[in-house]
């Protein structure tokens, strides 16, 4: 596949298939091309040569970096959640009930459920934002750079939590980040692009010393 700008190529030959069930870092240095391959992968954007083929069936969910709430935000994390299940409709059927009460305990809101979003932790605001995604039965979740911004626990907190629904569900994972700790201790395999190539390998063999500079160290906020 090809892909470029104007007259800017990003890619000239990217060629790799994400396996159903897999869990993979999407690493690169600033401006590489990470979001606009996710856009390709997404369907808003097309390669200029060949194909990105998508399986029968494939149902995408989409989990955005973390941003803040206001703690002013009057919506609890429950009803939060609910917006991406056409709104706050008051009269959910008992299925769409059901389904928000799994995603919520998948995500480890429950007992969080009634308390307002704008007062909740940066984990628990990021937890939401993923149990929305999770409301609209992804079997392919993309994660855009969903850790950064949070503070150490919290990052691999949800990473635990992603990997379990990895694990026990078969749900696809992209996961970029700037993070190679991270990458190397949560995900199965990384997808590395560069300026004029790419790479796609198990993190148990990812050499750190071959990494992009400005990924390492890896990046620590707060
Ligand atoms: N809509 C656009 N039109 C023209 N150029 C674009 C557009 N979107 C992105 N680019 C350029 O394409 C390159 C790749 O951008 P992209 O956002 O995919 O990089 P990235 O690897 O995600 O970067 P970062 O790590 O900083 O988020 C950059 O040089 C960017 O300026």
């Amino acid at each position: 596949m090809r892909f470029g700008f104007h007259d800017r190529p990003l890619y000239s030959d990217l060629n790799f298939t994400l396996a159903q069930g897999s869990l993979t870092s999407l690493i690169g240095a600033n401006g590489v091309g990470k979001t606009t391959l996710v856009r390709l992968i997404m369907g808003e954007l097309q390669p200029v040569g060949g194909t990105i083929t998508r399986m029968p069936g494939l149902r995408l969910g989409y989990v955005p970096q973390f941003r803040n709430i206001d703690s002013e935000y009057p919506l609890t994390i429950r009803s939060f959640v609910q917006l991406n299940q056409h709104g706050l409709w008051p009269w959910h059927t008992r299925a769409e009930k059901q389904a928000l009460d799994a995603v919520l305990k998948q995500t480890e809101l429950t007992e969080r459920q009634h308390q307002l979003i704008g007062q909740a932790s940066g984990g628990e605001k990021q937890k939401a934002y993923l149990a929305q995604a999770l409301l609209t039965a992804p079997n392919f979740l993309i994660l855009d750079e969903a850790t950064a911004s949070l503070d150490v626990n919290t990052k691999t907190e949800l990473m635990s939590l992603v990997r379990q629904l990895n694990r026990n569900s078969g749900l696809t994972v992209l996961f970029i980040t700037h993070d190679l700790q991270l990458a190397r201790e949560y995900t199965d395999q990384y997808l590395l692009l560069t300026p004029d190539d790419y790479e796609l390998k198990p993190t148990s063999a990812m050499d750190m010393a071959k990494m992009p500079p400005e990924l390492q160290p890896a990046e620590e906020v707060q």
